[in-house]
């Protein structure tokens, strides 16, 4: 893991291999590589023992040409404010290649949430909610679930939202439980646009995913989802970690088993399904057909990008690569599917949940899941042309190159205003 590497450095650097080959001028560009808007704040909460403890959080608004700020709200220790910018940019350029009219923007708290009781946590969010009422709206700025946050504490910015603007107004924000005016399919969207990328990415390589092997980094919400949606298309997962490290048997082994084991334990190591225990390290550089990323950023940089013996990685976390690590795959020819179209299928559903509260009409997951796999289908084809265009060196840039052209372009159409 490399700890030195700046994500939102990484971010502008993605977009500076882009732009020779997007039609926009430099000053457009220049714009596109810093937030509008950064909320810093501290928040004080009272624990259970009566004391106060403060907390910093942040929201970024990356930027809002293509519609409302979009984008998730992490609780980690390591949540910082140049990597709730960077999140908040690749929120824009995510939503600009699947084509949904959202901006990008993104949140997080520094706190480790295992230390910390549930209604410890309810009071920080409702702290949180109160600090970004005046930020946040139906056609403002939408958050959402990321790293160790999901439906509980949806719920509780919309029940907070909701109350103190005296509304009824569940479209402020997505990945709800579904009696809160959630989605069928949002719980679930995130490893499905990972494992559907993956499918087109072996379909273009001319490659079987029937018993392709697989090794997914991160056992939380995405990754669990995806080891086990790629499982039931065919492929073999042999390897799973999260933070206490990592499994594997050489002949693969039932995902869901995996996922209870988790759940009962706390963690993945001392599965009974696997054959070995490994390191976190170890799992980026096994000998498998398609690598998952689903934990956190700079998980694989250029050092360990030499051993990474996968064809393709599917990217379900954010910025898992750095741009060094990005080079070395392109020299290896290591397919990459860019995390802003791989793991795009959680703000895809989050705008299917933001148009049916809209509505107040809810779809089936038989549809939710449809609409999703022609949005993933399609901005892989349009992210190929790209490549095959411009005769790029990876994926990614094809993908920046797609996403600058639709947020410069709809800048340059709306003019400036005095
Ligand atoms: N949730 C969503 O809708 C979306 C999430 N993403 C991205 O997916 C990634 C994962 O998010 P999500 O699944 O929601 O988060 P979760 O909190 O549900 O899961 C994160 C997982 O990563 C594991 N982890 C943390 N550090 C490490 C490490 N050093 N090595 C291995 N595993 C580690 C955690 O381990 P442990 O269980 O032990 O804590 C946990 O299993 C993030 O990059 C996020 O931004 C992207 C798009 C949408
Ligand atoms: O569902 C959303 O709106 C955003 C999810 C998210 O934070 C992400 O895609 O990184």
């Amino acid at each position: 893991m490399s700890e030195q590497t700046n994500p939102f450095e990484s971010l502008q650097s993605q977009i500076d291999e882009a732009s020779p080959y997007v039609d926009a001028s430099d000053d457009v560009i220049e714009r596109l590589k810093h937030p509008e808007r950064v909320l810093e704040t501290n928040l004080t909460v009272e624990l259970d023992d009566g004391s106060l403890e403060r907390f910093k959080a942040f929201r970024s608004q990356f930027n809002g040409d293509r519609g409302p700020y979009k984008g998730g709200i992490r609780y980690h220790p390591g949540v910082s404010r140049d990597e709730v910018k960077a999140l908040s940019g690749w929120m824009v350029y995510k939503c600009a290649t699947v084509g949904i009219p959202y901006g990008g923007g993104k949140g997080g708290i520094i706190i480790d949430p295992d230390e910390y009781s549930a209604d410890e946590i309810e009071r920080l969010t409702r702290a949180f909610a109160k600090e970004l009422r005046p930020l946040i709206g139906v056609d403002r700025d939408v958050p959402a679930p990321d790293v160790n946050t999901g439906q509980r504490e949806m719920n509780w910015i919309k029940d907070t939202y909701e109350t103190l603007e005296n509304t009824t107004q569940p479209g402020v924000i997505t990945g709800k439980a579904l009696d809160s005016g959630g989605s069928e399919g949002r719980v679930e969207a995130t490893g499905r646009s990972t494992v559907l990328a993956a499918r087109e990415a072996f379909d273009y390589l001319g490659k079987d995913l029937e018993d392709a092997t697989v090794a997914v980094q991160g056992y939380g919400n995405a990754g669990w989802i995806a080891a086990k949606l790629i499982d039931e298309m065919g492929a073999k997962v042999v390897a799973a970690s999260d933070s206490s490290g990592g499994v594997y048997n050489p002949d693969g082994f039932d995902p869901v088993a995996a996922k209870d084991h988790k759940h009962e334990t706390g963690s993945i190591s001392g599965f009974e399904g696997a054959t070995d225990e490994i390191t976190n390290e170890d799992i980026l550089t096994l000998d498998v057909d398609l690598l998952i990323p689903a934990a956190l950023e700079n998980a694989i940089d250029g050092d360990l990008a030499e051993s990474v013996q996968a064809d393709v990685i599917s990217e379900a976390a954010n910025g898992p690569l750095t741009p060094e690590a990005d080079q070395v795959m392109a020299d290896k020819d290591v397919l990459v599917i860019p995390d802003i179209l791989a793991n795009a299928g959680g703000v895809t559903v989050s705008y299917f949940e933001w148009v049916q509260n809209r509505q107040r009409f809810y779809w089936s997951e038989e549809r939710v899941n449809e609409e999703l796999e022609s949005i993933i289908v399609v901005a892989f084809d349009d992210l190929v042309e790209s490549y095959e265009e411009n005769d790029l060196e990876s994926f990614r840039t094809a993908a920046y190159v797609v996403a600058l052209e639709r947020v410069a372009g709809a800048f340059e159409e709306a003019g400036t205003f005095p």
